[in-house]
């Protein structure tokens, strides 16, 4: 799953900087169900722009809030393995502080995602009625 090198040592150069930042895209998808979640309702988001045929000015919000929720499930499992790493499991009332303010941070994303959905298509799915 991730790369097979076992290096600690900075990055050589930015084509290995980009290799191991794309690697870690695809662990956290792999790892986390919810991120595979959030990246189907942005596929499906985009979907609909396309056949829905969005002004420039939409695509930007809806892109924004796509990638501010792809951004922030990275940083909370970020904070999860970083927490994980530090506790070795063992219950710690910061460690549940931080993960959970991680998740915070994942569910106001989700939630910004959301309104713009509800901005950006509901006028125009109710013109199709
Ligand atoms: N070391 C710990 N000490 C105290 N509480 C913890 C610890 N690890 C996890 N928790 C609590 O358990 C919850 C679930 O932790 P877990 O690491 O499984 O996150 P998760 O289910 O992967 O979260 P998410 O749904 O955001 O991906 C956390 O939100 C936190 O409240």
């Amino acid at each position: 799953m991730a790369l097979k090198d076992k290096q600690t040592t900075k990055n050589r150069n930015l084509l290995q900087s980009v290799r191991h930042a794309f690697m870690g895209f695809i662990v956290v998808a792999r790892l986390e169900r919810n991120m595979r979640w959030h990246l189907l309702a942005g596929l499906l988001a985009l979907g609909c722009g396309w056949w829905l045929q969005l002004a420039q000015n939409e695509w930007l919000w809806l892109c924004l809030a796509i990638f501010l929720v792809i951004q922030s499930e990275i940083a909370n499992t970020v904070v999860e393995n970083v927490v994980d790493l530090l506790t070795a499991r063992h219950y710690d009332l910061a460690a549940k502080y931080a993960k959970d303010m991680a998740a915070a941070a994942v569910l106001f994303a989700a939630l910004f995602a959301i309104l713009v959905g509800l901005i950006i298509f509901l006028p125009k799915l109710l013109q199709l009625l």
